[in-house]
């Protein structure tokens, strides 16, 4: 039986630990998707139309012609990798197919150039936000018809810009936007959009915030949630840490997916100075590359190539580990539809299915990200996936019905007076001299007049949303809430961490380029916890949840 949520909840973002000292890429703009070459192994036509048509790129995909190996001396791991896969030029066995130069000549000389090159700019030291998802929930607030236009991404003709409200700049800012809606079957319905706006079906960081988000509303402590296909059970320990169970990883080809058949441990992309990525579905798609080290990787070069490379139907998460010990995988990835993140725990998991299936790490591994760590384990029982916050998730909430408050304090008040009628007792209300009926009456009015409006501030915002002004307002909105911070910040009553480049506010160019990584992501933090629709004090008590969330 499915219990239902209380309140509206707005904002996410998760947990950090503690900082990792690794260069951090910059959101890099995906290629041209004509750089991208690929084959099928039922099409040897290929379509070569929107392809540059430079000399030849001496490197393949699918197996065919040249074939670089990872240099030795650069990637020992993803040679030994590489090993253990024991790789072989797929072209050169019976029945494997004809393939294009997997990428653009040029592009491969930006690899090959920078692969080598270390940024060593430590990342910056980062607050506890490490992913920021926006959360919404509409349905509490909406009639159920519309919560689920919403969810197919329309409300009559306005459409929900789930880009506009992750923007950096002229939204909110965040990685995903996470929308809970009401569900039959389970404890919430859990729909994942990413910064460019495409539906993501898993995201693990979005299920331990709502999860969490569910055990604290519902006082229990477990939870479960439909994300995508899978129904995933979140549970909290007596330390507050957000235990969620991501399911069986799909290991198959089709079901990666990937366009031509191969094994899916040795993908075949060949991409100078990288082994062969690892395949996993953890409900997304994962391609995971082990290197020596993942702050040599220009993953902001890597992600996209490997992102929109059309032998991934669906495009693909991208993942770099480094084989720490046996039991702990560095981790950095670029998220299909957003770029490079701070925390990933769908990635996480699928870094320790990958690592796992190649037989470098054991099958519970503590992952480590910019933005903190995560906890992975692999059940040899069952099969499924676990993901752990190491220490307390901040998901944070505002909880908004005005109208319920309202109304729950006036039905309560109708029968403080009536029982204090009835039993003659000298118990009173504000409500003292009318009567009861009448007292109903005025407070059914005043309920159904606020879930009127209410429900004409959530459409007139959707509406907005369409012309991207409401993301617009809010930015502005921010910006005043932001300078409040940077005052703070000067006043030494907030840390001095965060992003000081003032930038946020009304009227940027939204062409400009997205400015992620922040140096630190204070704004995207604040930002978040200011995602507040029509409730009460809750920027200073959203303040204060973050601040306690740090300390935690
Ligand atoms: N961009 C991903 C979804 C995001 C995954 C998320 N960061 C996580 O924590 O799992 C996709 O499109 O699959």
């Amino acid at each position: 039986m499915a219990r239902h949520l209380q309140h509206q909840y707005i904002i996410l973002h998760v947990v950090q630990q503690r900082p990792i000292p690794y260069g951090g890429g910059t959101g890099a703009a995906p290629p041209d998707p004509g750089h991208e070459r690929i084959c099928h192994a039922d099409d040897q036509t290929r379509t070569t139309a929107a392809l540059p048509q430079a000399t030849p790129a001496p490197y393949t995909m699918c197996g065919g012609g040249t074939h670089p190996k990872a240099e030795p001396d650069h990637h020992e791991l993803a040679k030994s990798a590489e090993e253990a896969m024991e790789v072989v030029d797929i072209a050169h066995e019976p029945g494997a197919d004809i393939c294009e130069p997997a990428l653009n000549e040029a592009q491969l000389c930006i690899v090959e150039e920078e692969a080598g090159t270390v940024d060593q700019e430590p990342f910056p030291k980062i607050e506890p936000a490490n992913t920021l998802m926006c959360c919404i929930t509409v349905d509490q607030v909406l009639p159920h018809s519309i919560a689920k236009m919403l969810q197919h991404g329309s409300i009559g003709d306005a459409v929900v810009d789930y880009a506009a409200i992750a923007h950096r700049r002229t939204g909110v800012g965040c990685d995903q936007v996470v929308t809970i809606y009401r569900s039959s079957s389970t404890d919430c319905l859990v729909t994942i959009h990413n910064a460019d706006g495409s539906q993501a079906e898993m995201c693990g960081n979005a299920a331990m915030c709502v999860g969490k988000l569910l055990m604290d509303e519902l006082g229990t402590t477990s939870a479960s949630m439909t994300i995508g296909d899978r129904i995933v059970l979140a549970e909290k320990s007596k330390t507050g840490m957000i235990r969620v169970n991501l399911g069986k990883p799909k290991l198959a080809w089709q079901d990666i997916p990937i366009a031509c058949e191969c094994d899916t441990l040795r993908v075949p992309l060949s991409i100078p100075k990288y082994p062969q990525p690892v395949g996993v579905n953890m409900g997304n798609t994962h391609m995971v590359f082990f290197v020596a080290s993942v702050r040599n990787c220009k993953l902001e070069e890597l992600g996209p190539l490997v992102e929109h490379n059309s032998i991934f139907p669906q495009r693909t998460n991208v993942c770099v580990a480094e084989v720490v010990t046996r039991s702990q995988i560095t981790l950095r990835v670029w998220e299909r539809g957003t770029g490079e993140t701070f925390s990933c725990g769908s990635g996480s998991c699928a870094a320790l299915i990958a690592g796992v299936r190649l037989g470098v790490t054991e099958r519970k591994c503590t992952v480590s990200m910019p933005g903190g760590d995560l906890l992975t384990e692999w059940q040899e029982s069952g099969d499924t996936v676990e993901l752990s916050s190491v220490g307390k998730v901040a998901a944070s909430m505002c909880v908004v019905p005005a109208s319920m408050c309202v109304f729950a304090a006036c039905i309560a008040a109708v029968l403080i007076k009536t029982l204090g009628t009835k039993s003659g007792s000298a118990l009173e209300s504000p409500f003292v001299g009318f009567s009861a009926w009448a007292v109903l009456t005025v407070v059914t009015l005043l309920f159904f007049t606020l879930q009127a409006l209410e429900r004409a501030w959530y459409v007139a915002s959707i509406t907005a949303a369409k012309y991207r002004s409401f993301a617009a307002v809010i930015a502005w909105w921010l910006s005043l809430e932001r300078n409040k911070t940077r005052e703070a910040l000067v006043d030494g009553r907030a840390a001095p961490e965060g992003c000081g480049d003032g930038s946020f506010h009304r009227g940027i160019d939204p062409k400009e380029p997205d400015p992620r990584p922040c140096k630190g992501n204070g704004r995207q933090r604040v930002g978040s916890m200011l995602w507040l629709l029509d409730v009460t004090d809750s920027v200073a008590h959203q303040r204060e949840l973050c601040k306690n969330s740090i300390l935690s």
